[in-house]
């Protein structure tokens, strides 16, 4: 049994799996950290790794507290990956682009791939058939909109994200919320039309907090997997234990 942890820029996300299955998932705050894990591993006494992935600011040695109890295990940029990077600047991808990447390359072998991660930033990576990982985009999140768009103003107020009627804002409220989810809607449904022109077959993946919400409202139907970035951490470990 293993515990994968995603250490993301805002929040922390847990599963906990046996084999390919989930057998539970959590997520918590980064003050929590310490108190949730002792909890899961009270819960689920088989876990024999800890499998961390971290874009945050979070600090090893909360992690190898743990290590009198199971192997905790860092997947960095240095680990060996199921594709090829072709990126300019390999040694600066994030590293949850990386695991992402890596659960797409193993779980649909040999298609092109887009996975895109509606997170604090909505990620775009594609790897293309020949397992060639080719880059993709970073763009501002859902929630990040909102609060770029207040911080940033004098005038506009931090609204929490709500669901817009129409395209055409009739108010301060209905144009922040016009902009911000049709924006963001119409930005990834032109990502994918490009993407669908230009290859024949091409699997899309959306993951992330904002995944659920965003599907719905796509032009493009396209299945949301929320957990993806934690199946892609359990399968990446599995590839990286195959291969040593
Ligand atoms: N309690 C919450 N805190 C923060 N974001 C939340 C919360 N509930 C829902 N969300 C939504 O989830 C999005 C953030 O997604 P997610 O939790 O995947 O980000 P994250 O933890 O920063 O991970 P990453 O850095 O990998 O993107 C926000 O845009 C927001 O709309
Ligand atoms: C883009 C984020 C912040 C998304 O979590 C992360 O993947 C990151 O810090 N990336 C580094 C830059 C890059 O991927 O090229
Ligand atoms: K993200």
């Amino acid at each position: 049994m293993i515990l994968t942890i995603d250490v993301g820029n805002t929040r922390i996300k847990a599963a906990v799996f046996e084999g390919d299955t989930v057998l539970e998932s959590f997520v918590f705050d980064k003050i929590e950290l310490e108190k949730k894990i002792k909890k899961i591993l009270e819960r689920f006494k088989t876990i024999a790794h800890l499998v961390v992935s971290s874009v945050g600011d979070v600090e090893k040695q909360s992690f190898l507290a743990f290590e009198t109890e199971l192997k905790v295990y860092f997947v960095s940029n240095e680990d060996s990956f199921p594709f090829s990077n072709n990126y300019g600047t390999p040694k600066t991808l994030g590293i949850d682009r990386m695991v992402l990447a890596a659960g797409a390359t193993l779980l649909y072998p040999n298609q092109n791939r887009l996975i895109i991660d509606a997170g604090t930033c909505v990620t775009y990576d594609f790897v293309d058939e020949n397992n060639v990982y080719q880059g993709g985009a970073i763009a501002p999140g859902l929630r990040l909109r909102y609060e770029s768009l207040h911080q940033f103003t004098a005038k506009l107020p931090l609204l929490a994200v709500q669901s817009p009627e129409d395209y055409i804002g009739k108010s301060t409220t209905e144009s922040i919320h016009s902009g911000v989810v049709n924006g963001l809607v119409y930005e990834i449904d032109g990502f994918i039309d490009e993407y669908k022109a230009a290859c024949t077959k091409i699997i899309i993946i959306l993951t992330g907090g904002d995944a659920d919400f965003l599907a719905k409202r796509l032009k493009n139907t396209i299945f949301a997997n929320s957990n993806f970035l934690l199946e892609s951490l359990n399968q990446t470990f599995q590839y990286k234990i195959k291969n040593d």
